[in-house]
């Protein structure tokens, strides 16, 4: 049945392990040859996880060799056992459900222009092409959500990521476990096809007809021990059931039954190229709307993700459109320009402690503290303008928010490195925070802000025409890099959207940018007072938000966030510093929470010891969570506690405006909240039943 070369890959020789009195291994020798299936066989307890971990680096042997091309090599840990070309595919499969194939498949090995920006064009072809030549068919598109595969094709993907790094080894933990009869053949060819491009392959498997239709040899383990090795036409399967449960057998190798197995894979069943006939249902599993190609066709695959569990921003987007009718319909002043604009400066400080709170949220954290971190960073920033200081406004806010990534920086460092409940470290945040906050306002209770430029950050506005300026920057900057975009994924083969569908969002965009200039430049003020133009807050969330999306949408920081909150011990095994990674994570969310704590300061002009910080950090989760980001970790985005915020600023807002008691508001925004929430879980649910 092998096809590849034959020489020796690896040589276990004597290989010994023992935990305390239990003998896991017993004076194991075996021959892995490259270029074919070595199906590793035992009963339960046999030691066939532990062999696997002492190669793949889990377990150091506590006597034996290893000879990997004939010298022999210590692999002392997984990273020696990746760096000789050997990997694992376990059977949890180690996949992000919460990521795309591309993403998966890379996983801590990604691509990058520049050190920092993610090269997602290079990573899709590359991938494409892996899956291509390993005939994985089945997919609609490389940028399919795991959480949408069905579990031949997460199999797939799991042993194609473990093939695309230089691999020669790849070891196989009961890859058809849990399969379908179609599903098993098509990853059982899959395993016949790393072994015919010169893999070693060693596979794992109770399932014995698997086994004797793949395998080019056996190796079996009894009780810690090699009770017989050799190929595959030395064995039978009742002969293997001897050998596993007895350790000798006396029979001679029945060729009929041997081949009974062998001959379904040889008829082509196995080897039928997937997706003709016995595939088509898998592949309907899929984005089910195939490739993107017309306006139609990318709504009907947008639809899919949606069902997949990335419901993105669309039950915000109709929850306020609801909302804004609603309140209209009852006074026709909800939507003058003064309200909207006084709005969206009520929900600029939700929004930018929000953004900082779904950072958190998507590792799977929380973070309790946020809102007195932010307070703390007002708090400075007030007394440093002081008279007594002087410091300018400037200095004064690179202190306030340095401080804030300290004490950002404190609770990361136990919550990732001592592995302490976020809740319970930011709570004692929550705390400490409160007091220390009190203890810089001092007996006073309360301090003015004397300093303009700080003031003005909430309460300044642009000039009409700087407004006009800024959108057309915005927009044209955005148009610009959409047409690139689409017209690099275009050159590099890859799917794009139809070129109507990215007209379609440029105008909306532009749309959104223009009704935005009208409302802000309208006149809002009192007839002896015009206001006009456009809050500087409104900027400065922008900014953020643009930040903050191109941190998690394109940087590797971002990528390996969403990986930890989908699946930590992918991440893990994927060589991610989860530590790092989450430690980072706590400072830029404290680094926001203090930019919001500075607007706040800055729309009271004072801070008080009646900031409500503990208050304010619940309706930043609530805002994060209305607009789409889970609590559950690894989905969200920034865009989400934006569109959030100004959910609960329009019902603040509305419900004032209504003369409705703050009873009333209270019981409104939990309604909303529960809402989202269940939107999350049952979007969720959706995913996981899909599989
Ligand atoms: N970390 C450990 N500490 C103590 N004993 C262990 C440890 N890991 C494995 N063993 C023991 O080593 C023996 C072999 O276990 P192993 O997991 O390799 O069996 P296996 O062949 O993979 O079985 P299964 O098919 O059930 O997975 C068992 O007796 C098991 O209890």
């Amino acid at each position: 049945m092998a096809t590849g070369a034959t020489e020796c890959l690896v040589r276990l020789r004597g290989i010994e392990k023992h935990f305390g009195a239990v003998v896991a291994l017993a004076g194991v020798d075996l021959d892995i040859p490259a270029g074919q299936v070595t199906a590793l066989v035992g009963d339960n307890g046999a030691g066939k996880s532990v062999l696997i971990k002492c190669i793949a680096g889990t377990y150091e042997p506590d006597a034996g060799t290893i000879l990997w091309e004939g010298r022999e090599v210590r692999i002392r840990n997984p990273r020696d056992a990746a760096q000789l070309g050997i990997e694992v595919v376990y059977q949890d499969l180690a996949l992000c459900d919460n990521l795309d194939v591309v993403e998966n498949m890379f996983l801590g090995r990604e691509r990058v222009i520049g050190g920092v920006v993610l090269n997602e064009d290079d990573m899709e072809t590359a991938a494409t092409k892996a899956l291509a030549d390993l005939r994985v068919t089945t997919l609609q598109s490389a940028r399919e959500p795991v959480a949408s595969l069905s579990g031949g094709q997460r199999q797939s993907i799991a042993v194609a990521k473990a093939v695309m790094w230089n691999s020669k080894l790849v070891i196989l933990d009961e890859p058809t476990a849990a399969l379908g009869v179609a599903q098993t053949r098509q990853v059982l060819s899959l395993v016949r096809r790393l072994a015919e491009q010169g893999l070693a392959v060693v596979m794992i498997s109770h399932n014995l007809n698997d086994v004797f239709a793949v395998a080019d040899r056996f190796a079996v383990l009894r009780l810690g021990r090699m009770v017989a090795s050799g190929e595959t036409d030395k064995f039978d399967p009742q002969m293997v059931v001897e050998l596993m449960t007895l350790g000798h057998s006396d029979r001679k190798p029945d060729s009929t039954s041997r081949s009974r197995a062998e001959a379904i894979f040889r008829s082509g069943e196995i080897r039928k190229p997937e997706g003709q006939g016995e595939d088509a249902a898998e592949r309907a599993r899929g984005a089910g709307a195939g490739r993107p190609g017309t306006v139609g066709d990318y709504l009907r695959a947008q639809w899919a993700r949606i069902a997949a569990g990335q419901s993105g921003v669309l039950p915000v987007i109709i929850g306020a459109i609801a909302i804004a009718a609603i309140f209209q319909s009852q006074n026709s002043r909800f939507l003058s320009p003064g309200n909207l604009v006084n709005l969206l400066v009520q929900g600029s400080v939700f929004m930018l402690i929000g953004m900082g709170e779904a950072t958190v949220l998507l590792l799977g954290e929380t973070d309790l503290a946020l809102g007195f971190i932010a307070g703390i960073s007002g708090t400075i920033v007030t007394i440093l303008v002081q008279y007594g200081f002087g410091w300018p406004w400037w200095a004064a806010i690179l202190a306030g928010l340095g401080v804030a990534v300290v004490l950002g920086a404190f609770q990361g460092t136990l919550v990732a490195r001592l592995r302490l409940p976020s809740f319970v470290v930011t709570l004692a945040g929550l705390l400490g925070f409160q007091g220390i906050m009190i203890q810089l306002l001092g007996t006073g209770g309360t301090i003015p802000i004397r300093d303009d430029v700080i003031n003005n950050l909430a309460n300044g506005t642009l000039t009409p025409m700087g407004g006009w300026v800024l959108a057309v920057i915005v927009v044209a900057g955005y148009a610009l890099y959409s047409l690139w975009r689409d017209h690099q994924r275009r050159t590099a083969g890859l799917v794009t959207p139809p070129m109507r569908m990215t007209l379609l969002k440029l105008c909306g965009a532009a749309l959104a940018a223009l009704v935005l200039v009208l409302l802000v430049n309208a006149d809002r003020g009192v007839p002896a007072f015009p206001v006009s133009g456009m809050p500087w807050v409104v900027p400065i969330v922008f900014t953020v938000l643009v930040a903050m999306s191109l941190l998690v949408g394109n940087t590797r920081f971002g990528r390996y966030i969403y990986a930890i909150g989908g699946n930590a011990e992918a991440a893990r095994r994927a060589g991610i510093n989860l530590k790092l990674i989450r430690t980072v994570a706590f400072m830029i969310a404290a680094l926001i929470a203090g930019i919001g704590g500075i607007v706040y300061a800055s729309r009271l002009r004072s801070m008080s010891t009646s900031f409500d910080g503990g208050t304010i950090v619940l309706y930043v989760v609530a805002s994060a969570v209305i607009g789409g980001t889970s609590m559950f970790g690894g989905r969200g985005h920034p865009l989400h506690p934006v569109l959030g915020g100004l959910v609960i600023a329009a019902i603040v807002n509305g419900m004032a405006l209504l003369g409705l008691p703050a009873a009333i508001q209270l019981m409104a925004t939990a309604v909303v909240l529960l809402a989202s929430i269940t939107v999350d879980v049952v979007v969720r649910r959706r995913g996981e039943t899909n599989r």
